[in-house]
């Protein structure tokens, strides 16, 4: 529940929650696991429960504390002989751990407090999204009518700009950008550092609405679309990716939350994203928490015990390498493409800490499983996806500078033939083109 909760509320999920699609099955796994933990009641007036017991907590350990004074002084009034030095150190002893009770007691309702605001958090969380499922039900359905000829988003940028909602004031990450993308086509983003690449990726996958412009998705405008039914058609892989605080299993399987108990279909994302042979060989395979949520139990202190043993289990931490993690994403990206409802697959740079093999294969089952889907991806390295794309866009400095074919753009001999040049003289002194 703790890992549920994190990433429906942590900002920094939000990415992939959105991208990914998974909200629903969030909620509706957190709402299981509520109700199978049970006897904890809604009921409880969360907001009085704090000071409540602060107050008495207060009162009854200051009482317990002055208790051996009280009673002893009573005591020598009225029975003067029977008052002894023993008697009153038991009675601090006694009192000692009677306050010591009250602590604690103070203590684990405190953290029930707590817990039982979380399940109100996410409570809350249910119904802003059922709210926003309901404000969304006049839009457009995507797709508009079932195809049948699988033939991927047709997306047109009509001149779009755009500029972060927390960017630097007038600063436009793109400016007036227009283009053009067919139905099942493959195309490859290419500029330098900050040109706007990132922020072309951002727009298709409907992170973010456009400043001002149009991008028309099938020929309506991306607005139009119910916006789940739109990040449910698109399936994303980037470097600013997060893993899940769950099991290496259900990260992957995350990707498709309609068919999450598929195994099969879990362990074959896994081998195209390239990560099934470094899972088997973890002690805990599939079933490994890599970055787990800190366990402590919602009534603090546990006694040692079965209890502890889970608990602690659970707190072990498991690390892999960076490309490993990249391996795990793009196996989370396989299990999404894999399901028919995909139209679109956008690839931001997500091999950076790949071996060579590892990039090229990548893109290889990629475009091996392109068929039906439009194919962007933003890259910095010249090779293999430049060579097949059908359209190249060349960005610089929030413009599209220049478009079109690798031979095409070779030809002309501007920007893109200078970046391509520049990669291919590293490899071969000789091989710029002619
Ligand atoms: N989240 C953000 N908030 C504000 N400004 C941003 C944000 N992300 C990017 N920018 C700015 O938008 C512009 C375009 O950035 P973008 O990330 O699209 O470039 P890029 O070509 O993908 O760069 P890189 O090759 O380094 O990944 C830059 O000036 C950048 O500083």
């Amino acid at each position: 529940m703790r890992a549920l909760y994190t990433i429906a509320t942590d900002s920094n999920y939000k990415k992939d929650l959105v991208g990914g699609a998974f909200g629903r099955h969030l909620v509706d796994e957190y709402k299981l696991a509520r109700e199978n933990f049970g006897d904890i009641s809604d009921e409880i007036p969360y907001h009085l429960m704090p000071s409540h017991s602060t107050l008495v907590s207060k009162v009854l350990t200051e009482s317990i504390n002055n208790l051996p004074i009280l009673f002893v002084g009573a005591s020598a009034l009225l029975r003067p002989r029977h008052t002894s030095l023993a008697c009153l150190t038991m009675i601090e002893q006694v009192s000692f751990s009677l306050r010591h009770s009250v602590a604690r007691l103070s203590y684990v309702t405190a953290n029930v407090y707590r817990s039982l605001e979380s399940i109100r958090g996410i409570y809350k969380k249910i119904d802003a999204h059922a709210e926003k499922l309901k404000a969304d039900e006049h839009k457009i359905r995507y797709p508009v009518v079932e195809r049948k000829d699988q033939r991927g988003m047709e997306i047109n940028f009509k001149n779009v700009s755009f500029h972060y909602p927390h960017g630097d004031d007038g600063k436009c990450a793109l400016r007036n950008v227009s283009f053009q993308i067919k139905p099942g086509s493959l195309v490859v983003i290419v500029g330098a550092n900050g040109s706007g690449k990132t922020s072309i990726a951002n727009l298709l996958s409907g992170f973010y609405p456009p400043t001002s412009g149009e991008i028309l998705i099938d020929g309506i405008n991306a607005q139009d679309y119910r916006p789940l039914d739109r990040h449910e058609a698109v399936a994303i892989l980037s470097q600013d990716y997060n893993i899940l605080p769950l099991t290496i299993s259900e990260n992957i399987a995350l990707g498709d939350p309609y068919d999450i108990a598929d195994e099969y279909r879990v362990q074959e994302a896994a081998r195209l994203g390239g990560a099934a042979d470094f899972v088997r060989r973890l002690p805990k395979t599939w079933s490994t928490v890599l970055h787990p949520v800190p366990s402590v139990s919602p009534l603090g202190y546990i006694e040692d015990g079965p209890l502890k043993e889970v608990m602690n289990e659970l707190d072990k931490f498991t690390d892999i390498s960076g490309g490993e993690k990249q391996r795990l994403a793009a196996s989370r990206a396989f299990m999404r493409l894999m399901s028919p409802k995909i139209k679109l697959m956008v690839v931001d740079e997500p091999t950076s800490a790949m071996d060579p093999l590892g990039e090229y294969e990548l893109f290889e089952k990629l475009r091996s499983l392109q068929a039906g889907r439009t194919l962007v991806c933003v890259t910095h390295r010249f090779g293999h996806l430049t060579k097949y794309a059908d359209l190249i866009l060349c960005v610089d400095n929030g413009y599209v500078a220049e478009s079109g074919t690798h031979d095409d753009l070779l030809r002309s001999d501007g920007l893109y033939a200078k970046l391509y040049n520049v990669q291919a003289e590293g490899f071969a002194p000789n091989a710029q083109q002619t």
